[in-house]
Formats: C-alpha cells, structure tokens, sequence
C-alpha cells in the first residue's frame, strides 16, 4: 500500500482563529475513508487543507508527489438556458476524447447519458456525471464533499455503491464529507469524527458506537447499525472498555 496523503499536528484556523486543532490522519491507496462530524466541525476545512487549497496555521500536510486528485462537488449550478449535452460539459474546459469520454461515464454508471443535455438530468444522474468529470483525471484519489446532499436515501446508498464500484476497479483511494451518515459509514473502511478535532476515528462500527460520536449525534439509527457490535479501537478519549451489542 502507498501513502497517497498525511497530516501531521495539524492546526486550520480562519483569521487566527483555531477551527481544528491535533489532527494526525494518514491516506493509503485504495482505501474509503469517511469524515462525519456536526455543521461547523471542521470537515470542509480539513478537505480543504488536505488539498493543499488550505494553509495550516500549524503542523503539516505531506501528499505523493504527482498525486491525482478527482474532486466530485456537493453541486454546480448550470445556466438552465444553455444548451450543453452532458458529452460536451465533459468536454470542459480542455478537450477531451469521445473514448475518454464514454469509459468515464461507464465507470460513473451514466454510460447512456452522452447526448443527454445537463438540464434535463436527475439529481442522481447529475452528480454521477459530476463522479464521470472526476474520474476523467485517472484520480489516485476521489474527493467527495457532501456529494449526496441532494439526493434522497437510495439515490445516496446507490451512488456509493457506485463509488465503492469505483474504487474496485481503479483501485482510487476516496476520501468523503456525508451527512449521509449512515449510508455512507456503512460503505467506508474507516471513519473520522470531527468536533474541532478528530474526537473518534475507526471502523464504522467503532465509531457508530462510540460515546463521542452518540453524544454528537444520537442513537437513533432506524436500526441500520443496531447489529454493529462494539470492538476496541478505540481513541485516547475512549475510556470504555466493555463489549455490548450497539442497542437502538
Ligand atoms: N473562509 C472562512 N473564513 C472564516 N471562517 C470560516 C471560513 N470557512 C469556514 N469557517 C469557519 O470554520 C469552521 C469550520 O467550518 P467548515 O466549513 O470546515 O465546517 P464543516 O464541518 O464542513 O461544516 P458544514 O457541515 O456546515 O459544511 C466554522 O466555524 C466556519 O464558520
């Protein structure tokens, strides 16, 4: 496995002002990692930083040299009036070739959408168009931030399985902001939980289950975690030791 990204101590203020402090957090080929935390925690800010569009105030951010990075919007606002299929907006700003093209919507799971025009898509459809402009770059690693904000439930749930089909087949690392929390945790390897710092990270069942992450954000869960069961891995704040079923 090669270490695409890693933060260090680091410390991301606006103004002097501290809006996330201590985060140590390394990225590895191929692997989904999810980032959850309450409005305002941070999330944004850390993307942000991790791409290099962000100077900490403290600590640092070391990347692969010659990282490829896709980045899929939460959305784009397109000028309804102008007439733009969905091949020529891939086409944007550079030229790029149909072939080019037609594999990146294939790989999005849109693979009939080249003559559609951008205006008359769903919202599904159009955020995975946005997944297909991404993935022209041939990304080591896909950034999401609150991809799915517009879609309902199943649309979210089914563009991460297109996301996780992704990863399989380029071997991309993905790197994610959701407030989908319980979709999206479900399909990640590892989850970070943000309160202005990382207050809890693991495996989405660690994290489901963590005080810190209850505390945040409840227990009500419709079930989807209720089978998750408590392990222990968990951060210096976790001062739990004990094993029980994740009861919704
Ligand atoms: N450009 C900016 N200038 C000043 N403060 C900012 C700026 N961007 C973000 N902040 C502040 O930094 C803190 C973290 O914001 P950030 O957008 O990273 O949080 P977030 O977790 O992504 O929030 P949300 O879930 O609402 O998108 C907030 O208090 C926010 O007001």
């Amino acid at each position: 496995m090669t270490t695409l990204l890693e933060a260090r101590d680091l410390v991301l203020a606006y103004q002097g002002k501290t809006v996330l402090r201590d985060v140590n957090l390394t990225l590895a080929s191929g692997e989904i990692v999810t980032i959850v935390g309450p409005n305002g925690s941070g999330k944004s800010s850390l993307l942000r930083a991790l791409i290099g569009a962000l100077a900490p105030l403290r600590g640092a951010v070391t990347r692969k040299p010659g990282l490829r990075v896709g980045y899929v919007p939460q959305n784009l606002v397109i000028d309804p009036t102008l007439p733009l299929t969905v091949a020529r907006f891939l086409g944007l700003p550079q030229r790029i070739g149909r072939s080019a093209v037609r594999t990146a919507l294939q790989d999005a799971g849109v693979p009939d959408l080249g003559g559609q025009q951008m205006v008359s898509l769903s919202g599904g459809q159009f955020q995975r168009v946005l997944l297909a402009r991404a993935l022209l770059s041939d990304p080591e690693l896909l950034i999401l931030d609150e991809a799915t904000q517009s879609l309902d439930q199943p649309g979210a749930a089914s563009f991460y399985r297109q996301i996780e089909a992704v990863r399989a087949r380029t071997g991309c690392a993905v790197l994610m902001v959701s407030h989908d929390l319980h979709v999206v945790m479900a399909a990640s390897d590892r989850v970070l939980c943000l309160n202005g710092h990382i207050c809890c990270e693991g495996t989405p069942e660690v994290v489901a289950s963590a005080p810190e992450y209850r505390a945040l954000f409840g227990t009500g869960t419709q079930g989807a975690l209720a089978l998750y069961r408590h392990q222990h891995q968990h951060g210096p704040e976790c001062d739990h030791d004990h094993v029980h079923e994740a009861a919704e």
